[in-house]
């Protein structure tokens, strides 16, 4: 397993080794000792599952404190665009963002840290989105940016306008409007 840095604190991209022999393919997609000690000790405690279309955007979501979340997240079927956006007050990198592609075919794995919002975009017909948390799912606490904020710079590879969004991801405030829950001085990993 591979573990690469991404400029932005923590968020890492995973490449798994993978074994292909005539049956098919065997990977490790999760391995607690080294994602501990490669990127941070982190108790995943929920698994979740979406299938969308294509043109589908989900995001760009966070909860807040105290039940922020992180997020391993990976493409199983298709290909998607996955975004995380730094969303700590005072960090240097605050409002930056990276993104990478997804897919059934690179197998690639995405860390998305506490602190960050997250969302991706459906490239392909159709995709299944599989990730683990390590916070439960809180609907109080549920926060969210407006994903067509054009001053996030982010290229989703869809254009906005034709996105699919859920009614609550249409609400969203902009970036510029947002007042962030997280500060790069709290430790977002107490609880
Ligand atoms: C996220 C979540 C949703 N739900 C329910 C609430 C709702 O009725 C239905 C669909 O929820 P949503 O519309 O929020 O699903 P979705 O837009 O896919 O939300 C997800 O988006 C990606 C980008 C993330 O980063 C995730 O953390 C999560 O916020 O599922 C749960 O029961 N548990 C959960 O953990």
């Amino acid at each position: 397993m591979e573990f690469i840095k991404t400029g932005l604190d923590d968020v890492t991209i995973i490449k798994p080794k993978i074994f292909t022999d005539s049956r098919g393919y065997f990977f490790e997609s999760y391995s607690k000792r080294e994602f501990d000690e490669k990127i941070r000790p982190v108790d995943f405690v929920q698994d979740n599952e979406s299938m969308s279309g294509y043109g589908v955007i989900r995001g760009l979501h966070f909860q807040k404190p105290p039940f922020s979340q992180s997020k391993l997240v990976r493409c199983v079927k298709g290909r998607v665009l996955d975004v995380a956006v730094d969303i700590r007050k005072g960090s240097p990198t605050y409002g930056k963002h990276f993104s990478i592609e997804l897919s059934e075919d690179n197998h690639l794995m995405f860390f998305v840290p506490r602190g960050f919002a997250h969302g991706f975009a459906v490239l392909s017909e159709m995709a299944v989105f599989q990730y683990k948390c390590d916070n439960y799912y809180n609907p109080e606490s549920e926060g969210g940016i407006s994903i067509a904020d054009t001053s996030l710079e982010i290229d989703w590879h869809i254009d906005p306008d034709m996105a699919i969004l859920s009614d609550k991801d249409l609400r969203h405030a902009l970036f510029k409007d947002f007042d962030s829950p997280f500060d790069i001085n709290t430790d977002l990993y107490e609880n």
